[in-house]
């Protein structure tokens, strides 16, 4: 079963998914952007890129993607493996989402008439989609401030855009998400994760 963690940066992500390796030690941990390839170092030098063309960083994810699901998540899941992604393709559609509404303002005719449905589109054929995605949810504010302001999308008014592109996603696919409140305690937001995924681990 493919379950990926979804949030802000600074929502708490990495923290839960540092929790669940005590709670699942047979499960295979993994993580979007990758950290050990180099198809990911290209999207770290993107990243750090404040002047990155926002269509190119798009297909650097996704083909970071692309190899994440035939190296790690694929294998995994045929072995029976339970998979937890901290970052997915959701992260796309609410980001790239993010930037290139932004960039399609003044893209002219090559604007974008729906910058999220175009990232979705890009993944339909090439994705696998989870079974249960757990939405982090922490106000844009918050979300900035815990983040520390590192890279170029840790602003609270960028952060703003991207979390109305994940609510868009989690009103289209409600049987998928399950949002959790990232306002509470570390131990309280796990636990609140440990629920979700005991509940979808029942009915499968
Ligand atoms: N529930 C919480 N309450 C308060 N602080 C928290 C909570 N969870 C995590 N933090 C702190 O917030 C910061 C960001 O946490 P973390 O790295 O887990 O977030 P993240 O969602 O993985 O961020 P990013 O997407 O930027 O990597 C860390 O300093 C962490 O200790
Ligand atoms: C997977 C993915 C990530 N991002 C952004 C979100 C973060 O600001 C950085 C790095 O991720 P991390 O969890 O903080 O290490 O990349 C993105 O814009 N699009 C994506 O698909």
């Amino acid at each position: 079963m493919l379950v990926t963690l979804e949030g802000l940066d600074g929502s708490g992500k990495t923290t839960v998914w540092e929790g669940l390796q005590d709670r699942y030690p047979e499960a295979t941990f993994t993580r979007e952007p990758t950290d050990d390839s180099w198809y990911g170092e290209a999207v770290y030098r993107s990243i750090a890129d404040g002047d990155a063309d926002p269509l190119a960083e798009l297909f650097l994810y996704t083909a970071d993607h692309a190899a994440h699901l035939s190296r790690v998540v694929e294998p995994a899941l045929e072995r029976g493996d339970l998979v937890i992604s901290d970052r997915y393709s959701d992260s796309r559609f609410a980001y790239q989402g993010a930037t290139l509404e932004a960039w399609s303002d003044d893209a002219g005719e090559r604007a974008l008439e729906d910058p999220l449905e175009y990232v979705v589109d890009v993944h339909e054929p090439i994705s696998i989609v989870p079974e249960l995605t757990i939405y982090l949810d922490l106000d844009p504010e918050t979300a900035a401030e815990r983040a520390g302001t590192t890279n170029k999308f840790e602003r609270a008014e960028y952060l703003a855009s991207v979390q109305e592109n994940y609510e868009r996603l989690l009103e289209r696919e409600p049987d998928r998400f399950v949002r959790v409140d990232a306002n509470d305690t570390p131990e309280a937001v796990l636990e609140g994760v440990v629920t979700a995924l005991e509940g979808a681990l029942e009915t499968k």
